[in-house]
């Protein structure tokens, strides 16, 4: 890896020639070292942990044009007490809502609203015009502002893949530096800035890899696979290469970066697989709030289910959790 540019100095030329400099993606290979990581078992002992973990790394999410402030505040009992029948259930890291739902979330976390490193609760917000990324830098800007003024922790941006498929990266990346700008507060602290390539539309795993780089290159704190309204969404090879991607910035730059897929993880079985593959590309360090997490509506109440079997040896009745 040749050595990394400086933010200030890239040019659009210096972008485009880094980003060119990238090796291609053994596919064969990348969907290999997947399908090999995600056969491995877990000793039924690390199966507790394992469960606990993915609770305290879940983005509880609910992006629904129908979503009314009574959702989100449910959203946020659940996100707060998991489990009312097992208060030793952790609470997850986030609630992931529309711009608009921000206040609401903040205030039905009232002190609870905080660090999910100190076991409270963030509020992420979507933004940019979400999910399609079509506004003007103006609005996208203004979209983000409007977020962390209302107490948004965390921003979840969307690129331009129009943008970026059209050949024209430094767009993308200059959106990106503009929308970090945009999450900064007053006190100098900004919310986090995480960027969904929305790697199904990328289409070849040569882009994901160029848009991860470029993503981190623009300030992102975090890489995220997808919006969840495009299929495929996240997928365990497209995440494994962008671990890569965090782990060979790490090692040019010392800088960790955090990974979150998106869309369609719905079972214990399928995060474990992601938990293994983060434990194997980037070590077992990278399974903390700030550094992983899954963007995730339903995956919660399978977690839920299987929390419950592993204490008491059966399933639960079915509707022992809240199914929406
Ligand atoms: O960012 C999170 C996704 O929108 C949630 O997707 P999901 O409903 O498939 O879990």
């Amino acid at each position: 890896m040749r050595s990394i540019p400086v933010l200030s100095d890239l040019t659009a030329e210096s972008l485009a020639d880094f980003l060119r400099a990238l090796p291609g993606v053994d596919a064969v290979g990348l969907e290999a070292r997947a399908a090999d990581l995600g056969t491995r078992s877990i000793k039924t002992s690390s199966k507790s942990w394992a469960i606990d973990t993915i609770i305290k790394l879940i983005d509880l999410t609910t992006l629904e044009g129908a979503d009314t402030p009574g959702k989100v505040r449910t959203l946020v009992s659940k996100a707060l007490v998991p489990d009312a029948r097992d208060l030793t259930t952790p609470r997850v890291a986030a609630v992931c809502v529309y711009g608009d739902m921000v206040a609401i979330a903040v205030e039905a976390l009232g002190d609870m609203h905080g660090d999910p490193d100190q076991g409270k609760v963030s509020v992420a917000a979507v933004a940019t015009a979400f999910p399609s990324g079509r506004s003007s830098l103006a609005i996208k800007i203004a979209d983000t502002q409007e977020a962390v003024a209302a107490g948004a922790d965390e921003i979840d941006m969307v690129i331009d893949r129009g943008a970026f498929l059209a050949g024209d990266w430094w767009t993308v990346f200059q959106q990106i530096v503009a929308v970090k700008e945009a999450c900064r507060r007053a006190d100098g602290t900004h919310a986090h800035l995480k960027v969904i390539l929305e790697t199904g539309e990328l289409v070849t795993y040569d882009n994901v890899r160029k848009a991860s780089w470029l993503a981190m290159l623009a300030g992102g704190d975090f890489i995220k696979t997808s919006t969840g309204k495009v299929a495929p969404a996240a997928t365990l090879p497209v995440t494994l290469l962008m671990l890569e991607a965090v782990r060979d910035w790490y090692a040019a730059t010392g800088q960790r970066i955090g990974v979150k897929p998106a869309g369609g993880i719905k079972t214990t079985k399928d995060a474990i697989k992601y938990l293994v593959v983060v434990a194997e590309t980037v070590g077992e360090e990278w399974l903390v709030p700030h550094l992983f997490r899954f963007g995730a509506s339903s995956l919660l109440n399978d977690v839920l289910l299987q929390r419950q079997k592993l204490a008491s040896g059966h399933y639960s009745s079915a509707d022992y959790v809240t199914l929406d």
